[in-house]
């Protein structure tokens, strides 16, 4: 029988998992999909040479092996309670939500209360397997760069608020510091990747720097780690998502393969 998956969020990494899905990429049936835009919902299903239905959160939820959020952090509450309190496995793309520790210690509890699981994609970013392998000793310091177009950066609560003008950039400029609780109520939609490496870290303090570059084409990560272990450092240059150049196809393409390693029986990486 293969993986059921149920989506919810039909955007631009919900329209990559769905595609991988319809086309074989990913041995599993999609079994439903949800959003809050029915009209989004529907155009994937036509996308797709397999059908599968639109349905709500509770109907989707009993139809799915696998509930996979890819919709806003706002959304994770929610999603994350319906489908764990079913015994339902559950990815997190939209991971800043678990910045609110409350939230996350009660998703964990959930998890283990009913046998299930929670996974969380490497997303946008290199360099989750070196720091989850130094976890295990002491780690000294984490700091994430990410360098946007004003395009990935508009519309966010940070920008708006400090009415910082994008357009009047001339270069690399320096918009935010701060902690990754901080960057991702700053920034919901560009810097999730700072809370997955908070957890991952062991909720170790993360400082993130956002710059925003007129001049740069691509969504930049950059990652330093010092520890016990010695020190890395890894930079990807992603690839913005044409339907959202907030996010990088890369972040779509880690979903994929987290949902291909619960169905391989050969699991390569720490
Ligand atoms: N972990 C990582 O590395 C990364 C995480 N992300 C995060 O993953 C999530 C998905 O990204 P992406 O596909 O690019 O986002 P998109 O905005 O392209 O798509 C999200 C879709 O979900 C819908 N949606 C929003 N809230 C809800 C809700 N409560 N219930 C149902 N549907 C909802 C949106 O509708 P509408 O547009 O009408 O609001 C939209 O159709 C985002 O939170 C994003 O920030 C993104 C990149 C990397
Ligand atoms: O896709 C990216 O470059 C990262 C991103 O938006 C996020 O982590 O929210």
């Amino acid at each position: 029988m293969p993986l059921k998956v149920g989506l919810v969020g039909c955007g631009a990494i919900g329209a990559e998992i769905a595609k991988a899905i319809d086309s074989g990429v990913v041995d599993a049936e999609l079994i439903a999909v949800c959003d809050h835009n029915p009209q989004t919902a529907l155009a994937l299903i036509e996308s797709l040479q397999h059908k599968t239905k639109k349905a709500d959160l509770a109907e989707l939820v009993r139809l799915s092996d696998v509930v996979v959020e890819a919709a806003s952090q706002k959304a994770v509450p929610a999603v994350a309670r319906a489908a764990l309190a079913a015994g339902k496995r559950l990815m997190i793309m939209s991971v800043g939500a678990l910045a609110d520790m409350d939230l996350f210690r009660e998703i964990k509890s959930l998890a283990k209360s009913h046998c299930s699981q929670v996974y969380i994609p490497s997303g946008a970013i290199s360099g989750l397997d070196a720091l989850k392998s130094a976890r295990a000793g002491r780690i000294e310091r984490v700091t994430l760069t990410t360098t946007k177009n004003p395009s990935g950066l508009r519309g966010a609560p940070y920008i708006m608020e400090n009415r910082i003008d994008l357009d009047s950039l001339s270069g690399p400029t320096q918009i935010f510091s701060g902690s990754a609780i901080e960057a991702v109520r700053a920034f919901p939609a560009n810097v999730n990747v700072a809370a997955t490496l908070y957890l991952a870290a062991g909720e170790k303090e993360v400082l993130v720097k956002v710059f925003a570059d007129p001049n740069i084409r691509v969504n930049r990560h950059e990652i330093e780690v010092e520890g016990d272990f010695g020190r890395f450092f890894t930079r990807v240059e992603n690839v913005p998502s044409p339907r959202n150049p907030k996010t990088s196809y890369l972040a779509a393409l880690s979903a994929i393969s987290t949902l291909r390693s619960i169905v391989e029986p050969i699991k390569i990486g720490t």
